[in-house]
């Protein structure tokens, strides 16, 4: 199975369950890993037969900006179907950290994964 993935993309966003993390822009970091056959794009070296890692990120920020909610497992399912209904997806993980949610761990959040891997 060949994979298509974004790495520590970072999104400054709103984000939180409390009423004063509704008033600021906290930082969000993805990881985001998709199944996808490389070899229609490999065959004629061609971006339109893939999924383009840099639409995928900047989705993922308009997304967010466009669509502020309380959990990260909320964000998380919603932007799976939000992508899953653009692309042909078999399977998809996304991880969503936010390193400055609590002061004594490095980062907390959550990782979805749905789908079967190939
Ligand atoms: N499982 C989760 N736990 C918590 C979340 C969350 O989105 N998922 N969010 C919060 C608060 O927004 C927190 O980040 C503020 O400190 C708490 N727990």
């Amino acid at each position: 199975m060949d994979i298509i993935f974004i790495e520590g993309l970072k999104v400054n966003t709103t984000i939180g369950y409390y009423e004063w993390e509704k008033q600021i822009k906290q930082l969000l970091v993805f990881d985001v890993e998709i199944a996808s056959d490389v070899r229609p794009a490999a065959e004629n070296d061609e971006l339109a037969k893939t999924i383009d890692y840099a639409v995928v990120s900047e989705f993922i920020d308009s997304f967010c900006q466009l669509n502020p909610v309380d959990l990260l497992e909320t964000l998380g399912q919603r932007l799976v179907d939000a992508l899953q209904s653009q692309y042909a997806i078999d399977w998809i993980r996304i991880k969503i950290a936010k390193p400055g949610a609590v002061e004594q761990a490095s980062s907390v959040g959550i990782i979805i994964e749905r789908g079967k891997r190939g």
